[in-house]
């Protein structure tokens, strides 16, 4: 049989799971920290955005604060978002974890590559997005973007009372090291394996996979895909997103 005979192989479609569930204590006081604003728009909708960007992301599934899913539902109708792309809306859990896996229990069959997504990174450019899934589609199961570290790191002894002075341990070598960002991107049946295996609560999916023993590798990451964790970061955040909007001259 010549290879013009075979059937033309399903193609690939990707998924992207957003968890968005979580309180922002890091942050402050104030609303569930997807859904505070960045340039006047929810954290959560340029999450969103970002992943759709992708022409590749056909599903976006957002994991919502399990008492805001209704305000969710009306933030996801209010703003443009593109119609090339499915959305699903699903209340999260307690752990990042537990709300990754409610968005998993949610995706429909047909999705062979899943991106999980920090709706805490609100910033991340489609380049990186179209990397990871480029990736995966080369047969990586399981790919993180990352950056090399800006400062040098030290292993300590943590002290029993904060403020303490904590005795170093080691230096690790630096150029050994990354600094991981999202969306992270996997075939599907193995971050559902992982979801099913490891118990332990973890809140980075790769390190979930790396506990299967399965190969996980990393392609660059990007400056502006940090995670908006502490007050800091959300000026920063707020000076990117106005330079972006001084360069696209609106
Ligand atoms: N129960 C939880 C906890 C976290 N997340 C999501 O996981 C992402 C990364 O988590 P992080 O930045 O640590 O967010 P928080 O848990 O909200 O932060 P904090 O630890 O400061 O409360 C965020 O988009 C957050 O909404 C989630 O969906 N469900
Ligand atoms: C998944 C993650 O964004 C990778 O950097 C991170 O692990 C999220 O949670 P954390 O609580 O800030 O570690």
């Amino acid at each position: 049989m010549s290879d013009d005979s075979l059937p033309a192989p399903a193609p690939t479609r990707t998924a992207a799971v957003i968890p968005a569930a979580g309180r922002g204590v890091r942050l402050g006081p104030g609303a569930p920290k997807a859904l505070r604003t960045l340039g006047g728009t929810p954290m959560l909708i340029h999450a969103v955005r970002a992943l759709a960007a992708s022409r590749a992301v056909s599903l976006v599934v957002v994991v919502a604060p399990p008492d805001g899913t209704a305000e969710v539902k009306s933030l996801l109708d209010a703003h443009a978002l593109p119609e090339r792309t499915d959305f699903l809306l699903v209340p999260g859990g307690e752990s990042r974890q537990e709300s990754v896996r409610l968005g998993l229990d949610a995706l429909p069959p047909g999705y062979d590559i899943v991106l999980v997504h920090d709706a805490a990174r609100p910033l991340v450019p489609v380049d990186t997005v179209d990397a990871v899934i480029e990736a995966v589609r080369e047969g990586a199961p399981a790919v993180v973007p990352a950056l090399p570290l800006a400062d040098t790191v030290k292993e300590v002894e943590p002290a029993a009372t904060q403020g303490e002075p904590e005795p170093v341990l080691a230096t690790p070598e630096r150029a050994r090291l990354r600094a991981v960002q999202t969306p992270q991107g996997f075939d599907r049946a193995t971050l559902i394996r992982a979801h099913e295996t490891v118990t332990d609560d973890v809140t980075d999916d790769a390190g979930m996979v790396e506990q299967l023993g399965v190969t996980v590798v990393v392609v660059p990451g990007h400056e502006e895909a940090f995670k908006v964790t502490r007050p800091l970061d959300l000026v920063l955040a707020e000076a990117v997103l106005a330079r972006r909007r001084l360069n696209d001259g609106f």
